[in-house]
This record gives structure tokens, sequence and C-alpha cells, in this order.
């Protein structure tokens, strides 16, 4: 049975799915913040269920050799170092809406709260001061409300704007012209947003492109008065610059639900005149949290139950429904990488992965993947579908694929092309309809084999005897050949034989096979069928 920590503050919605589905789950949400402890028991998990206390970082994962997933029940993965996870195979997953309403309602909140200065009028009258004239707020109706970052946040926040009658620009690289159109927005550069815009709100991810995208530079280009609100990542506003500004004047006011250091005991912001922090709130609120926790652990548990992949950040998403039609042809597409795999001695330059026919339409960034993992395994025993396009990128292996409409008598075939300094090798395959892989063409050569787990490949000339000499020598050491597969190019050209085998065959015999005058090239494939 598939195991889950739920190692951070999550509904326990959460924990009841994982139960109904057959995963055990411990749910300990203050751990992920004790790094030793994390640290000590994370080898004996399947699957790691996180929001942003957690730190999954290389240490994490290098100490957690059973972690198959790690889902992030909200959207921010920054927490998770994603390539350390993906060379281990292990696929990260978050849930990409379930907080975004939430999240837009508290930059929304954030902005009324500093043009209106509510904390600190609600302190003060609370002090019983009644400071009626020291709270001068400003309308947002008619201002204009600057988004960097329109994506599914930043959107939400563009319609309520709009819909508060702002003016909204947005910069954003890929945001198209026609999605600004719906949105009734306009497309800006970023320049032209901190000219023109009355309040900024923030929703991009932190990247290096994005990391202080706000700072003194920036904030000398705004507007003098403007107002500023981040409830996306700390690190996108530098915190001292922001200060330097409040303090100045140039910056009426800012609303900060993120920080630079989380969690935050300590900033240049604290204690400013009309800064409203909030502790990474953005995404609390009973319906977001109920949303992440329900979603993260179907995720999680149909992963770990039926192979079914959503909201994979490292790995394409292969659905319930779509699993059992695809499952052969991902078994197929691994068998066809491992036969190229196990064949191939020298460095891989290039592989090509041609779907024609049926496979053509299904989801063949997870049969690339798996054809990869099935090339990559006889190398590095560790590999998977989630780190194989990874291994294969760093190891500056060009992967391309093709499809194509049915040619031939099958309904559909997979081939696979992998070529080295010296050469270029192709072999092909089918799925019945039985769900069983065939090989159908190797090297060009047309044959039709069934996949054991053991199998003697050789490589021959097209002459008489071969057949004979072959199964001479394997009846004499009591060797049964379970099946026995011909194909050769022309007459009297290459040949190639693939002998269906019920066990492993001893170095010593296989000595004794490429010894026959016949044989060319003799190879022990095994698969793993
Ligand atoms: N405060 C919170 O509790 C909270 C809650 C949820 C999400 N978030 C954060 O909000 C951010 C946005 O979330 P989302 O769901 O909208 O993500 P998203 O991926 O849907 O949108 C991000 C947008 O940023 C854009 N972008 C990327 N680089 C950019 C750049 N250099 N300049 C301008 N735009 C750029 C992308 O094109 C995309 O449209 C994330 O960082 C997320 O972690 C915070
Ligand atoms: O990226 C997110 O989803 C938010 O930052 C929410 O973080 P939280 O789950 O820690 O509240």
């Amino acid at each position: 049975m598939a195991r889950v920590l739920v190692s951070d503050k999550l509904s326990t919605t959460a924990v009841q799915i994982f139960k109904d589905r057959g995963v055990e789950v411990d749910y300990l949400p203050d751990l992920g913040k004790d790094k030793d402890k994390l640290l000590e028991v994370i080898g004996q998990y399947d699957g790691l269920a996180i929001r942003s206390a957690t730190k999954v970082t290389e240490k994490v994962i290098e100490a957690a050799p059973k972690l198959k997933v790690v889902g992030r029940a909200g959207i921010g993965v920054d927490n998770v170092d994603i390539p350390a996870a993906s060379r281990k195979g292990i696929i990260v997953m978050n849930t990409p809406f379930g907080n975004s309403i939430t999240t837009a309602e508290h930059a929304i909140a954030l902005m009324f709260a500093v043009a209106r200065q509510i904390p600190a009028a609600d302190a003060s009258t609370q002090a019983g001061k009644w400071e009626k004239n020291r709270f001068m707020g400003v309308e947002i109706t008619g201002k204009t409300l600057g988004i960097i970052g329109c994506g599914n946040i930043g959107a939400i926040v563009a319609s309520r704007g709009v819909g508060l009658k702002m003016r909204v620009v947005a910069f954003d690289p890929f945001l198209s012209p026609e999605r600004a159109a719906t949105l009734g927005i306009e497309k800006v550069e970023l320049e032209e947003l901190f000219r023109r815009a009355d309040f900024i709100t923030l929703h991009t991810p932190l990247t290096d492109r994005t990391r202080n995208i706000i700072d003194a530079a920036a904030i000398a280009m705004m507007k003098d008065g403007v107002r500023i609100i981040n409830c996306a990542r700390g690190g996108l506003v530098a915190e001292k610059d922001l200060a330097d500004a409040i303090r100045s004047g140039k910056v009426a006011g800012a609303g900060v639900d993120v920080f630079e250091t989380e969690p935050a005991t300590d900033s240049p912001l604290f204690g400013l005149d009309n800064v409203v922090c909030t502790p990474h709130l953005g995404a609390s609120t009973s319906e977001a949290q109920e949303n992440v926790a329900l979603q993260v652990a179907e995720q999680m548990a149909d992963y770990l139950v039926q192979g079914a992949v959503s909201n994979a950040l490292n790995m394409p998403s292969i659905s319930a429904e779509e699993a059992p039609i695809l499952t052969p042809y991902v078994k197929l597409a691994e068998i066809l990488g491992s036969f190229a795999g196990q064949l191939t001695e020298e460095p891989i330059k290039e592989v090509e992965i041609l779907f024609d026919g049926s496979p053509a339409g299904m989801n063949t960034r997870a049969l690339v993947a798996a054809a990869l993992a099935g090339l990559l395994k006889p190398q590095m025993q560790s590999v998977n579908m989630v780190s194989a396009p990874l291994m294969a990128k760093e190891r500056g292996i060009a992967v391309s694929e093709v499809r194509r409409d049915k040619t031939g008598v099958f309904d559909g075939y997979v081939q696979l092309t992998v070529k080295t300094e010296k050469q270029s090798r192709s072999v092909a395959g089918t799925c019945f309809s039985d769900g069983k892989p065939r090989f159908i063409q190797i090297k060009g050569i047309n044959m039709e084999a069934d996949v054991g787990s053991h199998m003697l490949y050789t490589a021959n000339k097209d002459i008489p005897g071969v057949i004979g000499e072959l199964g001479m020598t394997f009846g004499r050491k009591g060797i049964n050949i379970a099946n026995f597969h011909l194909g050769r190019d022309h007459e009297g050209g290459n040949a190639i034989a693939l002998l269906y085998l019920d066990g492993p065959l001893s170095e010593e015999f296989l000595d004794e096979v490429r010894a026959l005058k016949a044989i060319g090239q003799a190879k022990l494939l095994t698969f793993d069928v």
C-alpha cells in the first residue's frame, strides 16, 4: 500500500480522500517546518503533500528513495527543487486553479485596504482616537490598475478591476492581444505600465527574470503616489527599495502578503505608514483550502494507485480515462527504447520517434518520455518517464517526433530511430488488440515477434544453414527456444533473428553462439514484460 506524508497544514478532506482511495496517510502538519525531522522520516514515504512551509530541497529528495510524487496543495512550487526531483524520477504536481479566486480577492482586498488605510484607521478607532481627518483615502474608480503577470490570478484581478470601473493595463510577455481584448484590458510594456499605473499588482511566479522586478530603478519610473500590491511572491519586490520609497512619499502605500524571507518576523516594511501586511494569506480561505486539499489528494492518489498524471510540472499529463488506452503504447515505446538502448554501445546523438496511425492521436509526449526511459535504462537503472527527458537533454541527445496518419496495414505503430556518430538503428513495433507489444521491423527488416523477458538477437548473412546451426547449438546444451522469428532485407542479403527464450543465457554460451560462422552479432536482450 502506498504511503503519503502530509507535512503542512491541509484541510483534513485530503486525509479522508487518501484513506478512501486506499493510500496510507500520516498527517503531521508541523513537520515541514522541522527540516531535520523531515529528513529523518521522508525515506518511508511514496508521496509528500505540502503547502509553502515545507522546503523540498535536493537533500530531502536524496533522503527519499521511495518518493514518487510531491503534491503541492496550491500554485507556487518555488519551495520544491524540481530539477532534483526530475532527476530522481519524482513527479511534482500542483493545483493550479484551486486558490486563484481567493488570491485575486486578497489582492483586491489589500488594494482597498491601502486606498482607504483601513487597518490603521481601525487600530486608531479602536484605541478611541476618532482621527477622522488623519485617514484621507483615494477612490479607485477611474484609476489605472497595472497588472504584472496576467495568468490565472492576474486575469481574475483584471476582471475585478474592470468591474470596479478601473482602467486596466497589463504587462505579460505571454498575454496575447486577443486575450487582452477579451478581458477588456490593454496590453502594455513594463515601462509604460510603471509610468501610467496608480495601483500596481504583481501576479508572476518568482523566476530569475522576475526577481526584483520592482526595485529602486523601477519605482523611479512610476507616478508619484503610486500604490503597490504584492500577493504573488516575496523577492519580486526589493523590500528595502520599497521601504525607502514609502518613507520618501514616492510610493503612497503598499499591500504586502509575501516576503523575501518567510516566515517574516522582521522586514524593512514593518512599522511604515500605510503598509498593510498579511502573513502569506493569499490562499487562506476555507473554500480555497478545501479545493486545493481535495485536488492534491485526488491527483496524488490517482498517480499512486492508477498511474494517472495531472497537473505535473515535470511530466506530461495522463488522465485516468486515457491511462488504459495509453498504457499498452507506453509499454511498447519503452520496449522499443530498451531494444535500441541495449544494442547501442556508443554515445547517442539523436532520437527520432515516428507515430503512425492510432498512437499519433495519443499523448505522444508521454510516449516519447517512455521511449527515452527505455533507451536510457541500460545505462541508468533509476531512470523513468519523469526523469528521462531531462536526462536525455543533459546528455545532449536531440529528440524529435513525427506524427502521421495511418500508412500501413497496422492500425498504428511506433518507430524509434537512434543515431550515433557511426550509425543509425531503427526499430518499430505495434500493439495488437490484446494490448501486447510486438516488434514489426528491425533495422528496416520486416518481422513479427512477440516480446519476451529474455530474447536473443542475432544478425547474420542470409545463407542456408543458419537456423540449423543455431538450433543444434541450443539443442546440444539442452536450452529450449520458445519461439524463433526471422527476417531479411532481400535474398542473400542481411538477415536477423529474434529468439524468444525461457530464461537467460550464460556468457560462455553466448560466446559459443557468436563463434558460429553464420552469425555476425549475437546479443542477449532482456525486457521488463
Ligand atoms: N499569496 C498567495 O498565497 C498566493 C496564492 C496563489 C498564488 N500565488 C502566486 O501567484 C503567482 C501567480 O499565480 P498564477 O496562478 O496566476 O500563475 P500563472 O502561471 O497562471 O500566471 C503567471 C503569469 O505570469 C506571467 N509571467 C511570467 N514571467 C513574466 C515576466 N517576466 N513578466 C511578466 N509576466 C510574466 C506568465 O506569462 C503567466 O501569465 C504565483 O507566483 C503563485 O505562486 C500566491
Ligand atoms: O502559491 C500558492 O499557492 C500560495 O502561495 C499559497 O501558499 P500556501 O499554501 O502556503 O498558503
